[in-house]
């Protein structure tokens, strides 16, 4: 059995945002969406949620490839907004969006962005998530409603998007940028590490 994927790649996703930010690596990718249930039970904790959900979204394509000759390390991450002990994931309509705004203006809230590479020839893998700390202005139901049917935040955890608009509610954060974007790239460079790809 050959020892470790070559420097290649797969991104287990349908977001465009990760896509750019894989891109941002120089590394080259290519994209196989996976449609991994998303659903979880009640009671896990934001940690056991993320990472379950990334390994699902890798192990979907792994298995996908398998007899296949695409090679290279599969890439899976979920992200969610967890407000006090109350999980976030996309709302479903603007009426859910503007909910969730409300429930998260003039306070902090955690994202969680879990990240699992698995490597397709030898099946090897590592999971693991970083968090981040997102303060929100306070905002009236007028500016809820409104950045609520800009539509901006319809696929974003918590309805907003820190890249977007959403850049004029949020205060400040503490921790990663890009995990709250939904793929925290300083841990992804050091798993893709381990599997012996140097980013440079
Ligand atoms: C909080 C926040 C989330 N998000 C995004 C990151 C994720 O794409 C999305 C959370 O949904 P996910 O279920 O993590 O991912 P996804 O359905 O977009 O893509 P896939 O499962 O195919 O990889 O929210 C932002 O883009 N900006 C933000 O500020």
């Amino acid at each position: 059995m050959e020892s470790s994927a070559s420097r290649h790649i797969i991104l287990a996703s349908t977001s465009p945002r990760r896509r750019e930010l894989v891109a941002s690596l120089h590394i080259p990718f290519d994209v196989v969406p996976s449609h991994a249930d998303e659903t979880t039970p009640a009671g896990w904790t934001p940690e056991q949620i993320v990472t379950e959900l990334a390994m699902r979204k890798a192990d979907a394509v792994y298995r996908s490839l398998e007899n296949c000759d695409r090679h290279g390390i599969i890439v899976g991450s979920d992200t969610i907004v967890v407000r006090d002990d109350a999980v976030l994931g996309k709302p479903k309509d603007v009426e859910e969006a503007a909910s969730m705004l409300r429930s998260l203006q003039g306070r902090s809230h955690r994202v969680y962005t879990g990240v699992a590479c698995v490597d397709s020839l030898t099946g090897t893998r590592r999971v693991d998530y970083r968090m981040t700390l997102v303060t929100m202005r306070p905002l009236g139901e007028r500016e809820i409603a409104a950045y609520a049917s800009s539509g901006e935040g319809l696929d974003k955890a918590g309805a907003y998007a820190i890249q977007g608009l959403g850049s004029t509610i949020v205060t400040g954060i503490e921790g990663c940028y890009f995990n709250v974007v939904g793929l925290p790239l300083s841990l992804l460079a050091e798993m893709l590490d381990s599997f012996g790809i140097a980013v440079f």
